[in-house]
């Protein structure tokens, strides 16, 4: 993509109301949404010391910019696994979105769709893969896997994935269990057993015949029961693999030795990853994990990173500390609770703006100069 817009005009340029800022964002979503409903999205795990890291670790790291550098043709296409992406990003895979808007998923892959960003559909979501591809039609989309105990029923949904032109698998690695929440203990709290995430599981005959009563109750239960996976280890991706023609990314890795035996297992992409803090609390911020990983990689697969991307500036960062692409999560859901499908487009129109805005200031023409781009630790 070519950005030949003059942002000398672009800056004067008020859209409305909507904010810019994250802490505005997340204001107004707080003012928006029941309370049950946002501190499940805002809060972290235990006493939430990874959840401010992940945001504090961008400021540890400043960027060195190059000047007189003819900056004036900005091309910040990606390739990852085979195809092109406009942007150095895409949309992280979030949860049972009903909780922010009634057109969830919906709304999201459309406006994904609308910026050529790629949306990873959360295996717990509000509408069904068929549902999400008939709203989105052959845009680019991943599904995100959390393995089930019964794992015909992982299996089932890849293949689902895989027959409506889905391009990769996500399995997350880091949530075999949940991290302890005291925002959802506080408020009694959660989006599962109020039905919001059983949109796959309701429409996979795997999943059907594992079920002896077809109650409500007897659904959320059985779900809650797959969803339990420690026993998870390197031998199920190998059968995984054997099941799929797709790419299969990790997502949750943060030490560079799991980076290595991934190359090891044949997958093909990390996302170095810590839930956005909602997991095992107390763990290294993504940033910080980030260049010790790519360095262990060494351009053997794609690294991708997200938890505390906020902003265009944060993307620059980790593109020149080893990232491929970024992920990010809370910013679009906020949107998508403010205004829907319009509220995710207005904010990523505003983290490209400012994402393209920061490659030309800091001298990169394109991603790979901006790879090579100097960081410093503060
Ligand atoms: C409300 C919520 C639900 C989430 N649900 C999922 C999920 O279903 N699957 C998954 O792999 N990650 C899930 N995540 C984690 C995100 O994919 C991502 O790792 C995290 O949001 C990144 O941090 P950020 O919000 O700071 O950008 C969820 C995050 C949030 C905030
Ligand atoms: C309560 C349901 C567990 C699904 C996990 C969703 C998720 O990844 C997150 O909330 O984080």
């Amino acid at each position: 993509m070519t950005s030949n817009q003059n942002p000398f005009t672009q800056s004067i340029e008020a859209t409305d109301n909507f904010p810019y800022g994250f802490a505005e964002l997340e204001a107004a979503a707080k003012e928006k949404l029941p309370t049950p409903f946002f501190g499940y999205i805002q809060s972290g795990a235990s006493g939430e010391e990874t959840l401010r890291n992940n945001e504090a670790a961008f400021e540890k790291y400043a960027l060195v910019p190059r000047f007189l550098n003819d900056v004036s043709n900005l091309d910040t296409s990606i390739e990852l696994l085979g195809k092109t992406y406009d942007h150095p990003f895409l949309l992280a895979p979030v949860g049972m979105l009903k909780m922010a808007d009634e057109e969830a998923e919906l709304a999201v892959a459309k406006a994904a769709a609308n910026y050529h960003v790629p949306f990873i559909q959360s295996t717990v979501s509000t509408y069904s893969i068929e549902e999400i591809e008939a709203a989105a039609k052959n845009s680019p989309k991943w599904f995100q896997l959390y393995w089930s105990r019964d794992e015909k029923v992982s299996y089932s949904m890849v293949n689902r994935a895989e027959k409506a032109g889905y391009d990769a698998i996500v399995l997350t690695v880091d949530t075999f269990i949940l991290g302890f929440r005291e925002e959802d203990k506080r408020n009694q709290f959660s989006p599962l057993k109020k039905g919001f995430g059983k949109a796959n599981y309701e429409t996979d005959e795997a999943f059907l015949q594992s079920l002896s009563e077809h109650t409500d109750e007897a659904v959320i239960q059985k779900i809650v029961d797959h969803l339990y996976h420690p026993h998870l280890s390197w031998n199920h991706i190998a059968e995984l693999k054997k099941r799929t023609s797709l790419p299969i990314l990790l997502k949750g890795i943060l030490h560079p030795e799991d980076a290595l035996l991934a190359i090891e297992n044949g997958i093909d992409g990390i996302i170095v990853s810590n839930h956005g803090g909602r997991q095992l609390d107390g763990v290294i911020a993504s940033l910080d994990a980030l260049p010790a990983v790519a360095k262990a990689v060494s351009g053997k697969l794609p690294v991708l990173l997200d938890s505390g991307i906020r902003r265009g500036t944060d993307i620059v960062k980790a593109l020149a500390l080893g990232a491929d692409a970024v992920l990010f999560g809370r910013p679009f859901v906020y949107g998508l609770a403010l205004e829907g499908q319009r509220g995710v487009e207005k904010v990523l129109a505003n983290l490209i703006q400012e994402t393209n805005v920061s490659l030309t200031l800091a001298g990169a023409t394109d991603i790979a100069s901006a790879k090579r781009m100097k960081v410093t630790r503060i």
